[in-house]
């Protein structure tokens, strides 16, 4: 079993002081800073670009840094943020018209590569493309806002793509996002997910360690 990422997303961190608050987050023991990118076109919001990715570096910032693009097109953003700094780079497939191009880009430009699927969206995305994936999120809310309940059919479909994973042989991250809890994070886990991302659930508590401690308690369960 590979070892269990959380990914605090900074969607619902302080954007006043974003730098103190992911350094916080992550002396919190947080493993991954996971950046939402909406455009306002694919999702109905807006939120940050690679500007805010460079910040945070030049803030001194070194963990992986999880760019997932909900903007429509996609290829123009990924040289951006692979040159502001991000490690790994995830996208919607029914936002490009060049599935398997996309993701050459993500790759050619030296980051980790991901495709996203909403709860709606089917996972027939996947077939030819397995080789060139690093990273499979599927979300478990629809994407735009942080704050959601989680959509129990997610579960079922984190199995369907473990299946699909561990069928294929290769090295695969199998991401969920969207009302990520302590009290859940056990069930999704068991479902097969091995990368949280985690929102409102950590940055709307004063103590990040407490939530992040708790999250990694019941996720321990599983590996006992
Ligand atoms: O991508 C997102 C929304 O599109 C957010 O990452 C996600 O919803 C996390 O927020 P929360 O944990 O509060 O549900």
């Amino acid at each position: 079993m590979r070892p269990f990422l959380i990914a605090p997303s900074i969607l619902s961190a302080d954007f006043a002081r974003l730098g103190e608050d992911v350094d916080a987050v992550l002396n919190a023991g947080a493993d991954v800073v996971h950046f939402d990118v909406m455009d306002n076109h694919y999702v109905p919001n807006l939120t940050i670009g690679p500007m805010v990715c460079k910040a945070l570096r030049d803030y001194g910032v070194t963990a992986d840094i999880d760019v997932h693009l909900m903007v429509k097109p996609v290829d123009r953003m990924i040289g951006d943020f692979a040159r502001a700094g991000a490690s790994i780079i995830t996208f919607h497939p029914e936002a490009t018209e060049h599935l398997d191009r996309s993701l050459q880009l993500i790759k050619e430009s030296g980051c980790k590569a991901g495709l996203v699927f909403n709860p709606g969206t089917p996972l027939h995305y996947l077939d030819h493309v397995m080789d060139k994936l690093d990273v499979i999120l599927l979300m478990s809310v629809n994407p735009g806002f942080g704050g959601q309940s989680f959509i129990p059919s997610t579960l079922d479909k984190l199995r369907q793509v473990k299946k699909l994973i561990d069928a294929s042989g290769f090295d695969i991250r199998l991401q969920v996002d969207g009302g990520v809890k302590v009290d859940n994070i056990g069930e999704i886990a068991a479902a097969g997910a091995d990368m949280f991302v985690a929102g409102s659930a950590i940055f709307n508590k004063p103590d990040y360690k407490a939530v992040i401690d708790e999250m990694r308690s019941e996720l321990a369960k599983l590996e006992s």
